[in-house]
């Protein structure tokens, strides 16, 4: 690894002999020099040195390899004043997510060789993929391109880290620069650090204290939410209380703290000072499970460099292109089951003349059997037979477990889950005995798979494809307890995560029509996230921080007639109007960076394949166009799931 490393260090490092600071040799040098030219010679060699000594710095930190002593004592003999060449300073600069780096449904077409689009769409994964495929490509504003060549970057420091560099400010121990420099964006009003909230003003630095809250005692403020009943109403708490206190505000919620943003400019702020090892968020009743059933943890619950070993190397099984076009088949088989079972289903029991029989029903338990299913097929290989007409007990045992999960763990957050498990509180109880049946089901496929891996002639797969576990298995390089633990978790975050957006996606296109042509028409690949983010936040320590997706989705601010479903703001390249600064922040459905939606793909393709193959075959139409009341149990969802009028169309 370390020979690999310094080969691709070797090139952009030998480039900088052409640097600013060492391009020529000064008019008058001799070969022996002069004193004068002596000490020149010194200080621009002592520059050079620190210059590369910056970028083996990164690099030594992006490949995770050990400090080096001489890297810091050059720079400090340059007196820490690096200012790299513009090319460089672009390898270790900030990135910015590209407006959608999604594996697109047409993709996933031409690799299914359905040939049925032409339009080409260059926005696969690259090669990059395979070490670092979650970070998006983006461009630097001109601020951070400046920002780069400062006085005084330490060789920790150079990375992503911008918004470290972005004031010389005093900062109070422990809080964070990038929450710092939001305030300079959000805070500016005249008295932030209560409850109301006044214009914005604009200016310098504002303390932390400023930031505007919803009341000081967390204790009080988490009685008033139980009260209010406001846990499944917590989007729209969010999107009410930045109405009140404008862009950014703090609040303490029992036993926790986060400042709440919702700008693209924030949230760009946010992200661009995020390292190697980005931080969420803990679900501390999840990790309390694993900690008295001693299961081990998963990338969900893991930081550090422990988290992002094991998410190298299920990155390579499920985020970066090759493994997509190997699962891509899998899920357009389940995708084209579901809707022959569907069709089946409307054609004998439904009503209407042959070739336009339709059918009103709540799709939603066919959605949670089709992305169970899904999942199973992905991740062990295996179909479970969820379209039959009994399916096994078993699955919708899981079904059920996964709801349970979800919908305990919100309350569970703010309370100290070992306490509520020495009083063996009814909540906690629910919530474990909930995980256990997850634990079990995995351990079951986990059995099998290991079980057919060893009947296969060696050992060995024979090509065919045994799913992530499989792939996981042969790989060697995670132990069996490891793979339990992130198969595991994948299939307790895939399955209502993917089922629930299309409960939505289907009412919007059933109440949008003019819509639900030009998409069945077009087919393109993405449609609305940011209206319906299932993960209502996404968060960053320190000084937890978070994203708040759903006010963002539904701000004027941000997207012109935010309410209305209009897939086509994220094609192409129309400019966003109404984007203002840090334009790209705005669809972070998935999260942002190394650390977002490791299922991502998955989710993707499987949704695109499914809303695809039903734009085929049913035009979709709701009887009320009201808007949909939605819920949030750890994932937003419909107050009651919407009922479709499928109406089967000519193939
Ligand atoms: C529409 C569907 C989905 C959405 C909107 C979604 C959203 C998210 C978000 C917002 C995060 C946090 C990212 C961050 O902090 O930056 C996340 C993490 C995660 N998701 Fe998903 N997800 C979806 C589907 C899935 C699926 C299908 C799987 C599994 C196959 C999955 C497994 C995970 C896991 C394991 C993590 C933790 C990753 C880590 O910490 O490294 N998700 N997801």
């Amino acid at each position: 690894m370390e020979s690999a490393v310094k080969n691709s260090l070797l090139a952009p490092i030998k480039t900088l002999k052409f640097c600013v600071s060492g391009e020529k040799q000064p008019s008058g040098w001799t070969k022996h020099g002069s004193k004068r030219h002596g000490k020149l010679r010194e200080a621009m060699n002592a520059q050079k040195n620190a210059e590369r000594a910056a970028m083996r710095a990164h690099f030594r930190r992006k490949y995770q390899l050990t400090k080096n002593a001489k890297d810091a004592e050059q720079l400090r003999a340059a007196g820490r004043k690096v200012c790299l060449p513009r090319d460089l300073a672009k390898m270790v600069g900030p990135e910015a997510p590209a407006k959608d780096d999604s594996f697109g449904l047409i993709d996933a077409f031409q690799s299914l060789g359905a040939g049925i689009f032409t339009r080409k769409q260059s926005k696969t994964p690259t090669s990059r993929a395979d070490t670092e495929p979650c970070r998006s490509k983006g461009r630097r504003t001109e601020r951070q391109e400046a920002l780069l060549c400062v006085k005084g970057v330490q060789s920790d420091q150079i990375k992503s880290e911008s918004s470290s560099m972005i004031s010389s400010c005093v900062r109070p121990p422990g809080f964070s620069t990038a929450v710092r420099s939001l305030c300079v964006h959000a805070c500016g009003r005249e008295d932030a650090g209560t409850e109301r909230a006044l214009p914005r003003r604009t200016g310098g630095v504002r303390d932390f204290q400023e930031i505007p809250h919803t009341g000081s005692n967390g204790w009080i403020n988490l009685l008033r939410f139980w009260k209010d009943g406001r846990f499944s109403l917590l989007h729209k708490h969010m999107e009410n209380t930045f109405r009140r206190l404008g862009p950014i505000y703090r609040e303490h919620l029992g036993s926790q703290s986060s400042v709440n943003i919702m700008l693209p400019t924030d949230i760009g702020e946010l992200f661009r000072s995020e390292g190697l090892h980005p931080r969420r968020m803990t679900l501390q009743p999840w990790a309390t499970h694993r900690e008295t059933r001693r299961h081990s943890k998963g990338v969900f619950l893991k930081n550090g460099t422990e988290w992002r070993a094991d998410r190298l190397l299920l990155n390579r099984e499920v985020m970066v292109a090759s493994a997509v076009r190997r699962f891509l088949p899998l899920l357009d088989d389940v995708a084209q089951d579901f809707c022959r079972s569907l069709r089946h289903r409307v054609e004998t029991e439904g009503v209407g003349e042959t070739g336009q029989r339709r059918m009103t029903l709540d799709p939603s338990p066919d959605l949670f059997r089709f992305a169970l299913e899904a999942s199973c097929h992905v991740l062990y290989g295996e179909r479970i037979g969820l379209f039959s007409s009994s399916p096994s007990e078993e699955s919708e045992r899981f079904i059920w477990a996964v709801e349970r999960m979800l919908a305990t763990t919100p309350p569970l957050l703010y309370l100290p889950p070992r306490l509520l498990l020495r009083l063996r509180a009814p909540l906690w109880t629910q919530h474990a005995t909930a995980w256990d049946h997850i634990f079990s089901h995995a351990e079951a496929r986990i059995q099998r798979g290991y079980q057919r891996m060893q009947m296969a002639v060696g050992g060995a797969s024979d090509g065919r494809f045994l799913g992530v576990l499989g792939q996981l298995m042969e790989a060697g390089q995670l132990s069996l307890e490891l793979i339990k633990a992130n198969i595991t978790e994948l299939m307790a975050g895939g399955v209502d995560t993917t089922a629930v957006p299309l409960q939505f996606a289907l009412f919007e296109l059933g109440r949008n029509p003019d819509v639900q042509e030009r998409v069945r028409a077009q087919v393109l690949s993405s449609w609305e996230q940011a209206l319906y983010p299932v993960g209502i936040t996404v968060q960053r320590y320190p000084t937890l921080v978070q994203v708040c997706l759903y006010p963002l989705g539904r701000s004027p601010e941000v997207f012109d007639r935010p309410e209305r479903f209009d897939p086509s703001r994220w094609a192409g390249s129309k400019p966003d109007e109404n984007a203002g600064s840090g334009g790209s922040f705005r669809s972070l459905a998935f999260g942002f960076g190394s650390r977002q939606c490791v299922g991502r793909r998955i989710a993707e393709n499987e949704m695109q394949l499914l809303l695809m193959h039903i734009l085929r075959n049913f035009k979709l139409t709701v009887s009320s166009t009201e808007e949909l009341n939605t819920k949030y149990t750890l994932i937003l969802q419909p107050e009651s799931p919407p009922r479709i009028t499928f109406t089967t169309r000519s193939l």
